[in-house]
């Protein structure tokens, strides 16, 4: 008997589940709407000019391959922050924020949920929106945490509950850890509006939560980073206790890079150095130090100004290609399938992700009569949608749905 009889066979992943069943599928009209990566209007991965030319000039210094710091490059943290709080941000300018490159948005998300763990205690609950990204739960229940859902979304208009999220968090205890995605929401699409992020706001600084900001597609949602930034910013400059987790795997197209950063806004420098002192603790055993790769391309797409221009273009292109599609669709399916159903979701939510609202049971005839692939839950990835099929997917979700 071998030592490992009992391990049992895990559940596949949901997502990367149906991402298998669509390879299997050997229809030339088949349509993957589950992808959670960008594709361009020929449903290819996109690797951004910028991006190849940051990586000829790296190239062409011949740079060694020694170890980085265990909080990684340091021009590379400095520049990612100060593309998320923004240049006028207070504590960026006082250097109270303390942050460190991470592998990605999952390796800053598990970073920052083991120093919570350690330093709030492992009773603490983490408020999460009921949706979130799934691996959500499981980072921070593998890293020794709770997690207690708040209402987020109203299923019969695919909009935000505003009225059961404020609720859900005013009857959470005081000094909680709430869980934020600053722009895109995954899986839903949904944002709160700036007004609705004030009344957020009120809660949090009354109740005293420690807000806990996830940031995976800034300026991949609206186009404008800034814009994609007001929910973090508005929490900063009020001055309240905030996490973040940075990605840059969409906005870059940086995906298998791993590149991200976690950051903890301090009271003051001697609080900073104090926190940065232990997230160094924590991340040595874990990974010991950060890749370089990804780190130096983000670093010169944020520094070298041409490369820094170009990127922008290219982020807002990647942003109003899936701003079109959004668009195409909904009027696809109410002029040319005179759907009699209200599509304004698809138009009114925003980045990757669109909750379409289908039942699992549409969800599933979706795939066998017409071979679209889609997350049981009805989310599609709008990064599949392109000029060639929106029409057909239009016209299979108008008949499996009338
Ligand atoms: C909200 C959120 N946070 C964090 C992340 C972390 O991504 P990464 O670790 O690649 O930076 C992601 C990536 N999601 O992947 C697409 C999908 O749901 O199919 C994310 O959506």
């Amino acid at each position: 008997i071998t030592a490992w009889a009992n391990v049992p066979m895990g559940p596949p992943d949901p997502i990367l589940g149906v991402v298998e069943a669509f390879k299997k599928d050997t229809s030339d009209i088949k349509v993957n709407l589950s992808v959670g990566a960008y594709r361009d209007d020929s449903g290819k991965p996109r690797v951004l000019d910028c991006v190849r030319k940051a990586e000829d000039f790296i190239i062409s210094q011949r740079l060694d391959k020694e170890y980085i710091p265990i909080i990684g490059l340091d021009s590379f943290n400095q520049a990612a922050i100060k593309f998320a709080y923004g240049e006028n941000s207070a504590p960026l300018k006082e250097n109270r924020i303390a942050v460190a490159q991470s592998l990605s948005g999952t390796g800053s998300l598990r970073v920052a949920a083991s120093y919570i763990q350690r330093f709030m205690g492992s009773n603490t609950t983490i408020l999460v929106p009921k949706p979130t990204w799934g691996n959500h739960l499981s980072v921070f229940h593998d890293a020794g945490l709770k997690t207690t859902d708040y209402r987020y979304l109203n299923k019969s208009t695919n909009s935000l509950d505003i009225q059961g999220f404020l609720s859900d968090i005013e009857a959470a205890p005081n000094g909680s850890v709430i869980l934020l995605h600053g722009c895109a929401h995954n899986p839903t699409g949904v944002d709160p509006s700036p007004e609705q992020w004030k009344q957020i706001m009120e809660v949090s600084q009354r109740k005293k939560f420690v807000n806990f900001f996830d940031v995976a597609y800034q300026g991949f949602a609206s186009g404008d980073p800034h814009k994609d930034a007001y929910s973090l910013r508005l929490f900063t400059d009020n001055n309240l206790p905030i996490i973040l987790a940075q990605s840059f795997a969409k906005n870059m197209g940086l995906y298998g890079e791993r590149i991200g950063a976690v950051s903890i806004v301090c009271n003051d420098v001697e609080e900073k150095n104090r926190v940065l002192s232990q997230m160094k603790i924590l991340i040595r055993p874990l990974y010991s130090s950060p890749p370089i790769s990804g780190a130096r391309i983000a670093e010169r797409i944020f520094n070298d100004p041409s490369l820094n221009k170009e990127w922008l273009t290219e982020l807002k292109g990647m942003a109003d290609r899936i701003i079109e599609m959004r668009s195409l669709l909904k009027s696809h399916l109410v002029n040319d399938f005179n759907s009699k159903l209200n599509w304004d979701h698809i138009t009114s939510q925003i980045g990757m992700f669109c909750f379409t609202g289908m039942t699992p049971e549409q969800v599933v005839r979706l795939r066998d009569e017409f071979h679209i692939y889609l997350t049981s839950n009805g989310r599609i990835s709008v990064a599949g949608v392109n000029s060639k099929n929106v029409r057909y997917i239009a016209e299979s979700f108008h008949k499996v749905t009338q």
